[in-house]
């Protein structure tokens, strides 16, 4: 999509010129204040031309700097250039001492208002990307995501760090159970003391207890010496129990006396050896239903779920399909040296459809090797291994009212991803105005669809 520039100049010769040194963008106009913030509030531009010397007073730069002022209360992030008269210095430096990004003195030379246009615009965007970044950094900043559903969790874990209490990450495999654990971890008094994964589904069940609790020499063939388990090992720290549901229901009895009393037995010892650790445990099993079914002790369920925390699969957080296949992207670009740059719209429309059944693994997997594949600096759908999206997509109802409704909804989650979810753009790209947007989305209750503007 096009960027639009704002000129705001009252010289219909400099309004020219400048239309023709920014062919590369959409360039629109206002030549004084109502008409400056009419358009700003229209256009939502990037970056601003701004003529400090415009009428009622055009030798000082009163009314320059009233419009320069307004723009950058309405619009913090908008990069203001003010140009000047070529004697006019110090105004200018007042004018930086405003908040403008930069000043040029005329006459106005094509070549050097197209440079600096296109660095304040790049600046832009980069500081746009930032705060994305950083919003959706906060706090836990291994974990990417922008959907309301991610950071919901996110802000349930941040709680829960402080305490001690015992959390049940649940959520399909490759959601990021093992990157919350850490950074609940990362987030409590415990952080400088170790952080210890084990996973309970990848030990055979005849060595899991040991593993776990240790052993004392002799405690059976081949225990040649005395040797501590995981759980002493994170002693002050956190022992992160993966895949929980996979635990033998011999051994449950002995967490659950772990968890109650803090106390712990080697294997083949008699004394009892205290431990203060935090526990966060993680299963994709139904562990309520391994209860019904007697294969996984009620009173341990109860024990290690004191906090549970559901983390979403991906294909419900729309959002965060493209901000994290973008971050992947930029991560293998740089490892692998690879010219891959961006995604082809077939290729962002696929990605949406794609339902995801490995999670944000399965987005790295792919990812990966999309960006060593790709022939071009375009990533189609097939580089990903996904299917463009077509006709065989159609909704299976012949309703006419939900064939639209789906058909609407569908778009205007596109329109999103594609306006980098500001809303004026959404609207623009559909055609509508801000207000039948909001009221679509009220309509289709897409709540997860929010200003960012
Ligand atoms: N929100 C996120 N932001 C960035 N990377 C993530 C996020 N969630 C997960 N990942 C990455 O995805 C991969 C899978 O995450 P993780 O191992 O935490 O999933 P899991 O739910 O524990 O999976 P499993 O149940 O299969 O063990 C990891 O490489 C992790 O770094």
């Amino acid at each position: 999509m096009t960027d639009t520039i704002l000129v705001v100049d009252d010289d219909l010769g400099i309004q020219k010129q400048l239309k023709w040194s920014l062919t590369d963008y959409n360039v629109v106009f206002a030549d004084d204040h109502t008409s400056a913030i009419a358009q700003l509030r229209r256009f939502e531009p990037k970056v601003v031309t701004l003529d400090l010397g415009l009428p009622p007073d055009p030798a000082n730069a009163s009314e320059g700097l009233r419009i320069l002022h307004d723009i950058i209360a309405l619009a913090p992030r908008t990069k203001v250039i003010v140009v000047t008269g070529n004697s006019d210095k110090q105004n200018a430096l007042k004018a930086i001492d405003f908040g403008a990004y930069d000043f040029y003195q005329k006459p106005i030379d094509s070549d050097t208002i197209k440079l600096l246009v296109h660095r304040a615009l790049n600046l832009s965007k980069l500081e746009h990307e930032n705060s994305i970044l950083s919003r959706t950094r906060s706090g836990m900043s291994r974990i990417v995501g922008n959907s309301e559903a991610i950071q919901k969790v996110v802000r349930r874990a941040e709680k829960i760090a402080n305490t001690d209490i015992s959390t049940l990450l649940l959520g399909e495999s490759g959601t990021g159970k093992e990157v919350f654990a850490r950074s609940i971890h990362e987030h409590s008094p415990r952080k400088d003391k170790p952080f210890v994964a084990i996973n309970c589904a990848s030990i055979p069940e005849n060595l899991l207890e040991s593993e776990l609790f240790g052993y004392e020499k002799g405690a059976f063939t081949g225990a040649n010496k005395t040797t501590i388990g995981k759980i002493e090992t994170a002693q002050g720290g956190t022992l992160f129990l993966d895949e929980i549901g996979d635990m033998p229901i011999g051994l449950q009895a002995k967490m659950l006396r772990f968890l109650q009393e803090r106390v712990i037995e080697r294997v083949g010892g008699r004394n009892e050896i205290p431990v203060d650790i935090r526990v966060i445990c993680a299963t994709h099993r139904d562990l309520q239903s391994m209860v019904s079914q007697e294969t996984f002790r009620e009173d341990l369920y109860y024990r290690v779920g004191e906090m549970p925390i559901m983390i979403p699969p991906l294909r419900e957080r729309d959002q965060d399909i493209i901000l994290l296949a973008r971050t992947f992207l930029n991560i293998y670009r740089e490892e692998f040296k690879a010219k891959a740059k961006s995604f082809s719209e077939t290729a962002v429309n696929a990605m949406l459809a794609h339902k995801w059944p490995g999670n944000i693994r399965e987005m790295q997997n792919k990812l990966k090797s999309a960006v060593i594949m790709a022939e071009g600096t375009v990533i189609q759908p097939d580089d990903l291994g996904l299917m463009p999206v077509d006709a065989h997509d159609e909704p299976e109802t012949l309703n006419l009212r939900e064939v639209r409704e789906i058909a609407e909804s569908r778009a205007i989650r596109r329109a999103y991803q594609k306006a980098d979810k500001n809303m004026s753009k959404t609207a623009e790209l559909l055609g509508v105005t801000r207000p039948t947007l909001y009221s679509l989305i009220d309509k289709y209750h897409m709540e997860d669809i929010k200003s960012s503007d």
